[in-house]
């Protein structure tokens, strides 16, 4: 089969700043977290024998991989998990008989990432800074998402590891500056990818990376082997920014307000799903190597096509909350002041605090423009089918958020 490439590719340009198989499902339920409780069941029938190695192990997807590959890699002998914060988590997890290795470090050295990944046979990169609302300088998102990127590959060269797993962005497509909508679109499906912000032009920079690595020699001689996850808005349990939603709900007794048109359609994937594809794109990246090799897929499931509040609803509405107004309470121009407003605020208050609210320009601009996908890329080149249905996407979210209630109280 020949390359598919072209249309989204992501391959775009910044315009400012640097800047199928499927197993046993995991079990629910941690300390009423509705995370996964049991690590290393890996079938014991098959020979452990391979190296993984994931970085950003300990954040919102990085745990769900980590917590994934345990329960469905049976040919998994160590797991090693770089992070730059170790979560207390990781303890339960060495009990298991997946020998886990916890190793604190930092993707922008490039000695502690070649430390991690030497002798590995599997890396997944998740690591980056996730900051749309002006936590952090552009400069530092680059240095994380670009240059830790980079010592990542350059390790994986350096010391024989040739595969390489790299999780993207939807955001390395669009929306872009322009606005225009990207409607159920697939990886070819034509659209320009033009960026201002630091993190999409971060991940659109380190997808270009990973993807011109493929077919670099690594130490040893063979070559390396690398592909690009695509993830939509990802949704489930720990997910901050609907905890943040909620809360900000809870203080506005139990009301959210409409800002978006519910006819903008904002793609979303449950974290499971997100984890278990990259599960089977490390696992068939070793088998399929000609046909995945240097390619991107979307991750997609079955959550259904809604606007970014109207889902959130979904998971919000059966905890008590309430979507106020069928149309958007204020009109664009005012959001828009509104958002700007923030920035301001956000530059005058910096010597003070971090003043950094869910509305800015881009944020709104994100929500208000559409952007899905409808693709089968994944299940034609390796067999992906979500783990996870809707529904049972949509109640371990809910079990989460209500948990997440309880330890409020
Ligand atoms: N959350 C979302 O909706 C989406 C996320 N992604 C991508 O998925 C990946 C994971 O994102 P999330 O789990 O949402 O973010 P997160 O912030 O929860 O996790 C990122 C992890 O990377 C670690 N990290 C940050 N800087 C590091 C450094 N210098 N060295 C080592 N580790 C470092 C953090 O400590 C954290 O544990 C990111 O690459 C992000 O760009 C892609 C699409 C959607
Ligand atoms: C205007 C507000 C009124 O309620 C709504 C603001 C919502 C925003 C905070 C989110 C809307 C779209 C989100 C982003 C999107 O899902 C794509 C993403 C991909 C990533 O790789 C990282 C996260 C994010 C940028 C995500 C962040 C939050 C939104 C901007």
């Amino acid at each position: 089969m020949g390359r598919e490439g072209g249309g989204a590719s992501g391959r775009g340009r910044c315009v400012a700043g640097p800047g199928a198989c499927r197993r046993r499902p995991p079990v629910a339920g941690l300390g009423g977290l509705g995370l996964w409780l049991q690590p290393g069941m890996a079938d014991s029938a098959q020979a452990q024998k391979l190296v993984y190695l994931v970085t950003g192990g300990c954040g919102f997807l990085g745990e769900h991989v980590v917590r994934m590959l345990l329960q469905q890699e049976p040919q998994l002998r160590e797991l090693r998990i770089f992070d730059l914060h170790l979560g207390p988590w990781l303890e339960e997890l060495k009990t298991g008989p997946v020998q886990v290795t916890a190793i604190q470090g930092d993707v922008t050295q490039a000695h502690e990432v070649a430390a991690a990944v030497a002798g590995a046979h599997v890396v997944i990169h998740t690591a980056g800074l996730v900051d749309v609302f002006g936590k952090t300088s552009p400069e530092t998102i680059h240095e994380v998402n670009v240059q830790g990127t980079r010592n990542v590959i350059e390790a994986c060269v350096q010391t024989g590891t040739r595969f390489l797993v790299y999780t993207s962005s939807m955001e390395v497509v669009g929306p872009n500056i322009k606005g225009q909508p990207f409607y159920r679109g697939n990886e070819n499906t034509p659209y320009e990818a033009v960026h201002r912000h630091p993190y999409p032009c971060s991940k659109a920079l380190a997808e270009q990376l990973v993807l011109e690595a493929n077919g670099r020699k690594v130490l040893g001689g063979l070559p390396l082997v690398t592909c690009a996850l695509r993830p939509t808005g990802i949704y489930g349990e720990g997910h901050q920014i609907m905890r943040d939603f909620y809360h900000q709900g809870l203080r506005l007794g139990g009301r959210l307000f409409r800002a978006i048109p519910a006819s903008v359609e904002h793609g979303r994937v449950y974290v499971g799903n997100v984890a278990w594809m990259h599960v089977l794109v490390a696992r068939e990246l070793q088998h399929r190597a000609a046909l995945m090799g240097g390619q991107v897929y979307f991750c997609y499931d079955n959550s259904p096509y809604k606007s970014y509040e109207d889902f959130n609803m979904e998971f919000l509405g059966p905890c008590g909350l309430r979507l106020v107004g069928t149309r958007p309470l204020l009109p664009y121009w005012l959001l828009l002041f509104l958002a700007a407003l923030n920035v301001l605020l956000q530059w005058l208050l910096r010597p003070l605090l971090l003043y950094a609210p869910l509305l800015n320009p881009y944020t709104l601009a994100m929500a208000n423009t559409t952007f899905t996908v409808s693709t089968d890329k994944a299940r034609r080149h390796f067999g992906y089918e979500p783990l996870f249905s809707w529904e049972e996407s949509r109640t371990r979210t809910i079990r989460w958020v209500q948990a997440v209630e309880g330890s409020a109280q």
